[in-house]
């Protein structure tokens, strides 16, 4: 019979011969997510019965005024060498990320984020304390974010780890913002900078060291003036108050969340909405240590701005007469927005009016490919 114990966080675990903790799958799924989460926040989304069932059971939340809401419901998934590898995020960083890019999502309905489902399937080399610190990550956004995780599943994996993330949210019935809705006359904007995270990607591609096993010290980044580009890639933070405060001020007529770069989910508001989208290069929001670095490789900035993603900020369009409004009701909470364009008539596209530095030439337009990140090309 299998040795065992009762071990102090109180789930009983087999003990292999070697004295090493063995914990089988539900042991592990305890010690991953037991009493992870603050009771006023699992009461706060209404969560009537959480992990440990077969399915959670939530109240359907009202909005602040007692009124109706309707759910919004989203997964993404990322995978061990696609999204990340040992170098580029660290397990806590991977779990951050995985909730934050659904959060994400949530933020560019216009709604709120609620609960969260997490599937991890999980490589037999990778010890326990990995997918324990993958959690850690998980609960820190959730906590940050006001999400109760309710339920998941776990595999194991033959190679890669894969974790998905499924969100819940709301949104008072009828007022989710799509992509469609952008007409001629609106103004363009972003709610943060853009291109940081793909130029972190860039160092730390080129900062990892082969076969360390480990992920490039955030110490390194700091000593290299990178850090904030480091971290705007393993902790990216969707813009979840400014998707709020927008939305409740009724002009917000498309929108969309930056996770393949700018030029591409304009183009998908461009498609859906039937406009073009014109972004003004010299209004695009530039962050300092992405475009210092940017120079150091020789690399044109716009190059992340546009096609680098993961950014997880939120590009729409706002009824121009309301635009300079909503940047100071923003700008009086501490969030940023940057008008960056318009919304034309004509042929379905994206263009970038080049109207900064030394690149200017008297405002000669370009047409923006199609392009970013593809999961099934280049
Ligand atoms: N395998 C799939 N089955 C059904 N719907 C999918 C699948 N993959 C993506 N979608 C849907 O296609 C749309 C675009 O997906 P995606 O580009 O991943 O969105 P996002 O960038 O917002 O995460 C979304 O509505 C998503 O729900
Ligand atoms: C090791 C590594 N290589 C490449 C990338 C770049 N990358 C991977 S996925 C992605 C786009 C965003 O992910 P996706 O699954 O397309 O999210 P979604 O559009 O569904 O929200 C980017 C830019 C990365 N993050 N890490
Ligand atoms: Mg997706
Ligand atoms: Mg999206
Ligand atoms: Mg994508």
């Amino acid at each position: 019979m299998a040795a065992s114990r009762r071990h102090p966080d109180g789930v009983r675990h087999g003990i292999k011969k070697q004295g090493e903790l063995m914990l089988d799958e539900f042991a592990r799924i305890r010690l991953w997510t037991g009493e992870r989460q603050r009771p006023a926040l699992l009461r706060e989304q209404g969560v009537v019965l959480g992990i440990g069932d077969d399915a959670a059971v939530v109240e359907t939340p009202p909005d602040a005024e007692g009124g109706a809401t309707q759910w919004l419901l989203a997964v993404d998934t990322m995978v061990e060498t696609v999204h990340f590898n040992d170098a580029t995020m660290g397990d806590a960083d991977v779990g951050w990320k995985a909730l934050a890019a659904n959060v994400s999502d949530i933020a560019a309905m216009g709604g709120v984020p609620r609960h969260a489902l997490v599937s991890v399937s999980v490589p037999k080399t990778w010890e326990p304390a990995r997918v324990g610190r993958l959690y850690d990550g998980l609960y820190a956004c959730a906590d940050y974010y006001g999400v109760a995780i309710v339920g998941g599943d776990t595999t194991s994996s033959p190679a890669q780890l894969v974790v998905a993330v499924t969100v819940t949210g709301t949104v008072e019935a009828g007022a989710a913002i799509s992509r469609a809705g952008a007409s001629p006359g609106d103004a363009v904007f972003v709610t943060g900078p853009v291109g940081m995270s793909g130029a972190g990607l860039h160092w730390l591609l080129a900062a990892a060291e082969p076969g360390a096993g480990q992920p490039v010290p955030l110490a390194a980044a700091e000593a290299d003036g990178t850090a904030a580009l480091v971290a705007a890639h393993r902790r990216p933070l969707p813009s979840v108050r400014a998707a709020r405060l927008l939305a409740a001020r009724g002009t917000v007529t498309s929108l969309n969340d930056v996770s393949d770069g700018l030029a591409s989910e304009a183009w998908e508001i461009a498609m859906a909405s039937g406009v073009t989208l014109a972004l003004r290069e010299s209004q695009l929001p530039y962050s300092g240590s992405m475009t210092a670095y940017a120079h150091r490789r020789g690399v044109d900035p716009l190059e992340w701005m546009l096609y680098g993603g993961e950014d997880y900020v939120l590009l729409g369009t706002i009824r121009r007469e309301d635009a300079e409004a909503a940047r100071a009701a923003l700008a009086a909470e501490g969030l940023p927005m940057y008008i960056v364009g318009e919304a034309e008539e004509g042929e379905i596209g994206v263009s970038l009016i080049r109207d900064r530095g030394a690149a200017r030439q008297a405002g000669r337009r370009e047409a923006i490919a199609k392009r970013g990140y593809n999961h099934f090309n280049g």
